[in-house]
């Protein structure tokens, strides 16, 4: 088997996130983005180390799991919602065989995961209370389009009119917006010259309010009169009600909505949701379960899970705006929550107060340092990280506090898996575990896990014998565990520096090279990770600096 070369089989099994498996000859090749039973067409792209992957290139032949017609006009080619011709029930028996597959793994074969199955979103489409879609064109200068990017590529856009994941709301206030910039001939940004101006439209809706946010995320390249568009937005008969629209100013070299300027051009910045019966002010950038009513679903297992709070002090690391540790404080002595966007912490503040809430304290910082400057210390934890899981320096500090109960609840079960070790290290078990799916349609999933540190009520002592045979331990299936969880050397920021001093002889700024990873769509360990983060205004690397730090990346096989 060789790169280059074209075979066509049957996808037999898909790990999460989306990696397909298929036999060629006795030899497994991954081939990503198809579904189970498929029959693909696929290229080799990369061969190492014995491990083939493949590119897929064609469906041959549909899954008898496919029952259905696509729901949408943009599909499979957007690859946003890869399951969408499966039902629903098929998608979370997968969903679930995964998560339980990669925590099984993660506890050793044979630890009980107490598991309790996969609770599905109340509603399947129409569910996201927020979306961001991008500006651009279906093909190399082709007319205007405003939707999703084509699967693998970073620079079509696919025109989602009729997107199922959102309200039709949302759909509709996307054509007008569309219709109005191509009528007016403006043009969208292309990342690689730095040109143009159109470049987002943000739109947040709150599933029980109703209440709709617009935002027109442009740069400062050009000018237009926006207030035709806004009367033409407010003239749309929705179901819900406009609230907010901005046009905000983003001349950064990243592709994510951030800004530079945020210009109010109708109504408020806000808008409210409410869960489980409290009720919350969002505003732009703060971050908010994507599925409102699968958070309600969510939040009552977290609540499950911690089990009686009553007279306890409750840390909720990565809070977001709130929301957990305000559906525990009623039922607790406090809550303390800690979360690095400044804005989100603020809205935080501001809900505890709207809900009367006064024994919830929220801190802005990054979890890894606030941790080392809190006096308070904790009965029970709750942990809801982003993607990449905890920072493997901050794990250690969340673990001395020896508590009881930790929550952790995870939007990526990969880190989740990687992450377990570390408590079972530390003498947690894993007591209560289940999946909540917010992403119906999508590879991805929630994971809320309970560990509960037992201390011995007595001792057995147990006689192990490793080798090879029954009853007996395999040590090389031991050593490549070991292996497997074994963490990367991190490349720092200053292994960068360094190097591009060395080879270039000028120096770069970590937010340089912040940017150009987030640019790349990295993970950022030291630098605030969140999409929603509001940035400062700031100059941009040069072109020599940026390809420096690409070359460095490189150097250190980041990418
Ligand atoms: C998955 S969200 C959870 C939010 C919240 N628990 C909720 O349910 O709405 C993760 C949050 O962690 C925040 N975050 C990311 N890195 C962080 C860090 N190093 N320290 C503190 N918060 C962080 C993000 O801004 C985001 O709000």
């Amino acid at each position: 088997m060789k790169k280059g070369e074209i075979y066509e089989g049957i996808i037999e099994k898909v790990d999460f996130p989306n990696k397909g498996y298929v036999n060629i000859d006795g030899e497994k090749v991954i081939v990503k983005n198809g579904i189970p039973g498929q029959k693909v067409r696929f290229m080799i792209n990369k061969k190492r180390s014995g491990r083939a992957e493949g590119r897929l290139l064609e469906i041959l032949e549909n899954s008898t799991l496919e029952v259905r017609e696509p729901v949408c006009k943009i599909f499979p080619a957007c690859g946003g919602c890869m399951y969408q011709t499966m039902s629903y029930e098929e998608q979370l028996k997968m969903k679930e065989t995964q998560v339980k597959g990669l925590l099984q793994e993660a506890v050793g074969i044979g630890t009980d995961l107490h598991w309790e199955g996969i609770h599905g979103s109340p509603i399947e489409f129409g569910y996201r209370n927020k979306m961001e879609f991008s500006f651009g064109d279906e093909y190399k200068d082709g007319p205007l389009s405003l939707g999703l990017h084509k699967k693998g590529s970073t620079y079509d856009v696919l025109t989602a009119s009729d997107c199922k994941l959102v309200h039709p709301d949302m759909t509709a206030i996307l054509s007008r917006v569309l219709d109005f910039f191509t009528e007016l001939g403006a043009v969208h940004y292309k990342k690689m010259q730095h040109t143009g101006y159109l470049r987002h439209l943000l739109l947040r809706r709150g599933v029980t309010s109703g209440e709709i946010l617009v935002h027109v995320i442009t740069t400062s390249q050009a000018e237009y009169d926006y207030a035709p568009l806004v009367s033409r937005l407010l003239a749309l008969p929705l179901e819900g009600k406009i609230v907010g629209i901005m046009h905000i100013i983003n001349d950064s070299l990243s592709d994510v909505v951030q800004s530079d300027e945020t210009r109010l051009l109708y109504g408020q910045d806000y808008f409210y949701e409410t869960l489980l019966g409290l009720r919350f002010k969002i505003s732009t950038f703060s971050f908010f379960q994507p599925n409102s009513l699968a958070a309600e679903v969510l939040y009552s297992i977290v609540r499950d899970y911690i089990g009686d709070t009553k007279d306890k002090e409750v840390f909720d690391l990565y809070s977001g705006t709130g929301t957990i540790a305000q559906l525990l404080a009623s039922v607790a002595k406090e809550v303390i929550g800690v979360e690095i966007v400044e804005e989100a912490v603020e809205a935080a503040k501001v809900n505890a107060a709207l809900n009367g809430l006064t024994n919830c304290r929220f801190i802005a910082g990054d979890v890894l340092k606030v941790l080392d400057n809190l006096t308070e210390k904790p009965d029970m934890i709750i942990l809801d990280p982003p993607r990449d899981g905890i920072h493997p320096k901050a794990l250690p500090k969340i673990l001395a506090y020896g508590v009881e109960n930790i929550v952790y609840i995870s939007c990526k079960p990969t880190s989740l898996a990687r992450d377990l070790p570390a408590f079972l290290a530390a003498g947690y078990e894993v007591q209560r575990s289940c999946s909540v799916d917010q992403f119906c349609e999508t590879v991805h999933v929630e994971t809320v896990v309970l560990l509960s540190h037992k201390k011995p009520d007595s001792h057995i002592n147990i006689k192990v014998e490793f080798g090879e045979g029954e009853g007996k331990v395999p040590l090389k299936a031991i050593a490549e565990r070991a292996e497997a969880y074994k963490p990367k050397e991190r490349v720092t920021y200053k292994m960068i520096k360094e190097y591009i001093e060395a080879k270039y002889g000028f120096k770069v700024h970590t937010a340089y090279i912040a940017e150009v990873k987030r640019d790349l769509g990295l993970p950022m360990y030291d630098a605030p990770n969140a999409v929603e983060e509001l940035k400062n205004p700031r100059k941009h690397p040069t072109a020599e600096k940026v390809e420096a730090i690409k070359d460095a990346l490189k150097y250190f096989e980041v990418i």
